[in-house]
């Protein structure tokens, strides 16, 4: 039965150079899709305008971070742009071991470590911006952080591009609601892949579509020869 094949739910990370649009892609996944849980991290910074304590974070100080991690109670943990940030491990094994999918918004520091301890089941996303000057433009026209903490991010972000590689689909950020569909897709395909064997074809074409629109081209010529 599928359901006994497909009791774990996938974990689908997101990550990107901060203002390429992971939250906003988040936002819209959670809102579309009943299936999908968004891990909610803990972090020692400060609270933007915009965020409910609880539901964009959880935000505690320095010394309740370190006794969490010293308790063993987070799945990976990071320092990002001099603040700690972590995933709270047990929320994600209920999500998981209840069949439900569940989405990170967390750095490639993260990424490595979670799919270090879970490679079958961590789905990446990099989510790259169309350009540095539309990168800028986003963190500006967002309007959430000081300059020097956008400056901050922005001299992050050529680092954190080059892990671009570490990830299983790179969606490059222009259009939103093609990105949005094109992230969609993904979490169809991997989905598809983890069903039973009639849905392998069709994760594979929809794999191709979202992460490269070269490779169906590619597979018509492999078929030609
Ligand atoms: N490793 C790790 N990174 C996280 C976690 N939560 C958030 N981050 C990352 O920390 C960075 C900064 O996040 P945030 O302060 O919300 O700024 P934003 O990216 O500009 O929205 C982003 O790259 C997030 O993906 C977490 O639990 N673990
Ligand atoms: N495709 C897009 N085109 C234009 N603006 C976008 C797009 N995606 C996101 N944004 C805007 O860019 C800003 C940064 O997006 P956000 O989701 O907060 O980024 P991140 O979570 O990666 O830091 C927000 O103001 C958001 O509304």
């Amino acid at each position: 039965m599928a359901s006994d094949i497909n009791r774990r739910g996938l974990m689908l990370v997101l990550s990107s150079p901060s203002g390429a649009g992971k939250s906003t892609l988040s936002r819209l996944l959670l809102e579309n899709d009943g299936n999908l849980t968004l891990s909610v991290s803990v972090t020692t910074r400060a609270r933007r305008a915009s965020e409910v304590d609880g539901v964009h974070y959880h935000f505690i100080d320095r010394e309740r971070f370190m006794a969490m991690r010293d308790a063993g109670d987070l799945l990976e943990w990071a320092e990002v742009h001099g603040n700690l940030y972590a995933t709270p491990r047990a929320a994600v094994e209920t999500a998981l071991s209840a069949g439900r999918d569940v989405l990170f918004d967390i750095d490639w520091q993260g990424t490595q470590q979670i799919k270090q301890a879970m490679p079958a089941d961590v789905v990446g996303i990099f989510v790259l911006p169309p350009s540095m000057k539309e990168l800028r433009s986003r963190l500006e026209r967002r309007a959430e952080d000081a300059s020097d903490i956008i400056d901050r991010r922005l001299a992050n972000a050529r680092s954190e591009i080059r892990h671009w590689n570490e990830y299983d689909y790179i969606l490059v950020n222009r259009d939103l609601q093609e990105t949005f569909g094109s992230a969609r897709e993904v979490l169809a395909a991997e989905r598809g892949k983890r069903q039973s064997p009639p849905f392998l074809l069709e994760a594979a074409a929809r794999h191709s579509q979202a992460g490269q629109p070269d490779l169906p081209a590619f597979v018509d010529g492999l078929l030609a020869e």
